[in-house]
């Protein structure tokens, strides 16, 4: 079987911490970041609102996302192996459409872009106020660092427009308390994980 499960949700939520914990969990578990498929920078337009518009839909090369998912889904161990992944044995076996395999996809735009939506078998979403949003990003360092303004006169808009965008829309997301210590939402998740593969 394979398990593909998305973890989305607002910038500096905690993604990225919370998938490196699962992906040393789970061995043989591969992972997609959607930050690896940012347009390059002169590919990225000024907005009405004044900033180069990183946070919408169109910065991401989605296409070339779902392709590399799509690769993992046609054969995870020759992805894993391609990755630097180390694949057990019996992963390797000839049956091994049989073994358990699992893809994290990590993004803060998983879920408003249905060719990858269909694609998860769970969908989670971190969340922390605006507050703890404003104060992680502040210390955070991009390859693109942040003009003054950028997280209210862009990143918060653009996060309040995608999130009202797929809560109007079929999809369905758990939510994650982003406020919980690392350790905290790393065992939820990775619980939620091992039942889901004993289901
Ligand atoms: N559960 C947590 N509690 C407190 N701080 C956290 C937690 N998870 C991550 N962080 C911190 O928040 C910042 C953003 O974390 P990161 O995992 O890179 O977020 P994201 O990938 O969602 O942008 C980092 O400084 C990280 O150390
Ligand atoms: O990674 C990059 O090249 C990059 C370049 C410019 C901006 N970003 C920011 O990356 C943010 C999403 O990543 P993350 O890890 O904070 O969820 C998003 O809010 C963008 O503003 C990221």
């Amino acid at each position: 079987m394979k398990y593909i499960i998305g973890i989305g949700g607002m910038t500096n939520g905690g993604k990225t911490t919370l998938t490196n914990k699962l992906v040393n969990a789970f061995p043989g578990c591969c992972v997609v970041h959607q930050d690896d498929f940012f347009k390059p920078q002169d590919q990225i337009p000024v907005g009405e609102d004044g900033f180069k518009q990183w946070d919408v839909m169109t910065s991401l090369d989605m296409e070339a996302m779902v392709n590399t998912v799509k690769a993992w889904l046609e054969n995870p161990v020759k992805f894993a192996r391609s990755h630097g992944i180390q694949v057990s044995p019996e992963l390797e076996e000839p049956d091994s459409e049989e073994q358990t395999h699992i893809l994290i996809v990590e993004g803060f735009l998983l879920y408003n872009y249905r060719p990858l939506i269909e694609l998860f078998s769970h969908c989670y979403y971190i969340v922390v106020p605006y507050e703890e949003c404003k104060r992680r990003r502040s210390t955070r360092k991009y390859t693109v660092p942040d003009p003054p303004g950028l997280f209210d006169g862009h990143v918060w808009p653009m996060y309040l427009k995608y999130r009202r965008e797929m809560e109007s829309s079929p999809v369905e997301v758990e939510y994650l308390d982003g406020l919980k210590t690392r350790e905290q939402l790393f065992n939820q998740v990775y619980e939620a994980i091992r039942n889901m593969l004993n289901s």
